[in-house]
């Protein structure tokens, strides 16, 4: 298999979204967990996503996984590989956006990268360098609240500052509106003067098209899911992806089974998305505090539940609370001994409900998709249609307990009836 782009997604939820965007503009595309096993069959491809699960970890660790990650894509042919991000820049003054980029820029012989979090089609622009989501500072929309790491500064070249070695440079609307020229003028010079990583604005989609062009020509790049569409249309241009018809309704052959979600994200679009589902489908508040002290218990109460329901319909077990809730129970346990003992839990209920025949399953939140698809050891995902902006429909492959349908569902995307519509178009 040789390929001609290669990405580290930094969460499995982000890998599925750009790989879903990657797909859509024209790049056969699989997403692998980690790096696959040489006996996984894998469809020839023209990108490859392969998930890490490197966000809110120690920084030396996320370096080492994406070194490792990104040998094995080059190996296979990659010219170009996209570090993707989250669309709303989620990371801490100690990482990990700015020590990977950093990484990967040294093992690509280095120089300088790209970085841009903007996504248009789902309310992420970036201009002067201040990334607002769906048309509100970073620092003053729900992201101010994430649980594990909550955004306070909407100024992106301050935010990977703090968390980089080099200088940080920023490559303005006027350059990208001037065109791929000045955007390699402006990168160049910022270069010159030491920067070892710009924050591109864009504000649509052409401005990507724009950055994708010049990236392209680059070894690496950082971004979310617009990079990925301005890359791939850049390749698609470029003539090296020959135009067929791209398919991704086989990815949704029926599996049967039963249907499930589990909900871990505490994002506003989860939480609405819950209240809505709750008027159709019968959902499980979990105790939050119960799985810190008495995981087993909650647990096997949680699974009596879902088996005297599966067989009539989708069910719904959620972590999910708010705001206030969350701060309250991370006050007396600590944010990451609690956001881990859930994720542990919430895997753990996935695991036992695919044990007790579930094939269909939506997960939402990227930690808890990452988790819980690691408990369930699936290797590869092939992409299927769009159920909102950001989410395909994903089949396993290679899946130890059969095909699967997935839906692994970032916190902050989907429409509110998104339970639903994504159960739809799962069978
Ligand atoms: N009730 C809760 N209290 C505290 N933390 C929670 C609660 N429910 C879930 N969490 C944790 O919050 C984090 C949510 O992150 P994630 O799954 O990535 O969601 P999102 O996609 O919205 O960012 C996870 O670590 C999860 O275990
Ligand atoms: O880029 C995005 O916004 C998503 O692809 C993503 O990475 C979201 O992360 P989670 O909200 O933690 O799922």
């Amino acid at each position: 298999m040789t390929i001609l782009l290669g990405s580290i997604a930094d969460d499995y939820t982000g890998a599925s979204d750009l790989a879903n965007t990657l797909t859509k503009n024209g790049l056969r595309t699989v997403q692998t967990v980690g790096i696959p096993d040489p006996s996984l069959p894998l469809p020839d491809v023209d990108a490859v996503v392969v998930s890490l699960k490197i966000r809110s970890v120690a920084a030396g660790e996320a370096v080492a996984a994406a070194g490792t990650a990104e040998r094995w894509l080059r190996g296979r042919g990659a010219m170009h590989v996209l570090y993707k991000i989250c669309s709303t820049f989620d990371s801490t003054d100690k990482g990990n956006i700015g020590p990977v980029t950093e990484a990967l820029a040294e093992l690509a012989g280095g120089g300088i990268v790209l970085v841009t979090p903007a996504f248009p089609e789902t309310g992420r622009t970036v201009y002067l360098g201040h990334l607002f989501v769906n048309g509100q500072p970073l620092d003053e929309s729900p992201l101010k609240d994430h649980p594990l790491n909550p955004m306070h500064d909407a100024n992106l070249v301050r935010v990977m500052a703090r968390q980089s070695r080099g200088a940080i440079g920023l490559i303005d609307l006027s350059a990208v509106a001037a065109g791929p020229d000045a955007v390699k003028a402006r990168l160049d010079a910022l270069r010159a003067d030491g920067a070892s990583a710009a924050i591109a604005d864009a504000v649509f989609d052409r401005d990507l098209e724009t950055l994708g062009e010049v990236t392209l020509r680059t070894p690496v790049s950082s971004g979310a899911s617009g990079l990925g569409l301005g890359l791939a249309r850049a390749l698609v241009r470029s003539g090296r992806v020959p135009s067929r018809v791209s398919g991704t309704a086989d990815a949704i052959r029926p599996v049967g089974g039963h249907a499930a979600v589990i909900a871990g994200s505490c994002s506003n679009a989860t939480l609405r998305q819950l209240a809505i589902a709750e008027q159709a489908m019968p959902v499980l508040r979990l105790d939050p505090e119960r799985l810190l002290t008495a995981a087993p218990d909650e647990i096997s109460a949680a699974l009596s539940w879902a088996e005297a329901r599966m067989e009539a319909g989708p069910i719904i077990i959620a972590a999910s609370t708010t705001p206030e809730a969350v701060s309250e129970l991370q006050s007396r346990y600590g944010r990451e001994i609690s956001g881990r003992a859930i994720e542990a839990a919430t895997s753990a209920i996935a695991a036992e409900l695919v044990a007790r025949g579930a094939r269909r399953l939506v997960v939402a939140g990227g930690e808890t998709s990452g988790a819980a698809v690691d408990k369930l050891a699936i290797p590869a995902f092939l992409i299927g249609p769009e159920i909102a902006p950001g989410v395909p429909v994903l089949r396993t492959v290679g899946n130890p307990q059969g095909d699967m349908l997935l839906a692994l569902k970032s916190g902050n995307f989907g429409g509110d009836d998104f339970f639903a519509a994504a159960l739809a178009m799962m069978r």
